[in-house]
């Protein structure tokens, strides 16, 4: 990588009990760049994401930001020097409005951070504003819990499984928009099933089994992987050619 990576890395170890669902995890990610984080399911890439953003504390290896070791920095702590996240199962105040939650995420924004309203409107959510978010559909819930994550300022994003629930055309319209934060220097990490989406991000993507990084490059390459296709058999989710 030529760029000074904004967030390295290294050999990351996390075990739940005997368990190890991270097994010397290393990766880089430069300002402004979107890595696609795939692999099937129990590879470890939402434990991962949780070491990252310090929800969890690895038993082994280094995090680094901005050139400063955050290993064992606590969530809010990144979340004050520009991480922040998604969840896969996301957790919206219920009772407040949409604008609520975000207008509430805003107050720990960073200087620069768009407005609640420039991110209502960016993640299609402004016609909801008024609604209380428990009334929200899951997909809905999702660009709720980005729309919190980006009013705070991030320079780094995490995004857990955004593309699950909805529709092509909105796919589209998403994969647009994150490609847009990208160009504005904000780096996405994108953990996702959905590997049309992925295509449409993104050129670099590291595969994931049993808490190892198994590839590293672009989606098309991995198709052609035979350790790939071995991990994703008798699934056809490699299958890029047919994704748009
Ligand atoms: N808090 C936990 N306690 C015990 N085991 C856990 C915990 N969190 C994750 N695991 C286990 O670690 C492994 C990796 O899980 P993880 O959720 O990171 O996988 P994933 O790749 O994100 O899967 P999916 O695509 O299904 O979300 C799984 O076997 C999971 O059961």
């Amino acid at each position: 990588m030529s760029r000074e990576p904004l967030l390295l890395v290294d050999k990351i170890v996390k075990t739940f009990g005997g368990f190890k669902a991270l097994d010397g995890v290393s990766l880089q990610v430069a300002p402004g760049e979107i890595l696609g984080l795939v692999g099937p399911n129990g590879s470890g890439k939402t434990t991962l994401i949780n070491v990252i953003s310090g929800l969890y504390h690895p038993d082994g290896g280094l995090v680094q930001y901005q050139g400063r070791t955050i290993t064992n920095w606590p969530m809010h702590r990144r979340a004050r020097h520009g991480i922040n996240r998604t969840f896969q199962i996301p957790k919206p105040f219920k009772t407040l409005t949409v604008a609520e939650n975000v207008e509430l995420a805003h107050h720990f924004a960073r200087p620069g951070a768009m407005t609640p309203r420039e991110v209502l409107e960016f993640t299609g959510l402004a016609d909801a504003a008024d609604r209380l978010a428990q009334s929200l559909n899951s997909s809905q819930q999702k660009l709720l819990d980005l729309a919190r994550a980006l009013t705070t300022g991030p320079e780094l994003v995490l995004v857990d499984e955004l593309a699950a629930g909805l529709g092509p055309h909105e796919l589209h319209q998403m994969a647009d928009s994150l490609r847009h934060l990208a160009d504005r220097a904000m780096a996405l990490i994108v953990v996702e099933h959905h590997l049309g989406f992925v295509n449409q991000l993104t050129d670099r993507v590291i595969v994931m089994n049993a808490g190892k990084e198994i590839f590293e490059g672009s989606l098309a390459l991995a198709a052609q992987d035979p350790i790939v296709s071995a991990v994703y058999l008798g699934n056809d989710a490699v299958d890029v050619s047919s994704v748009q």
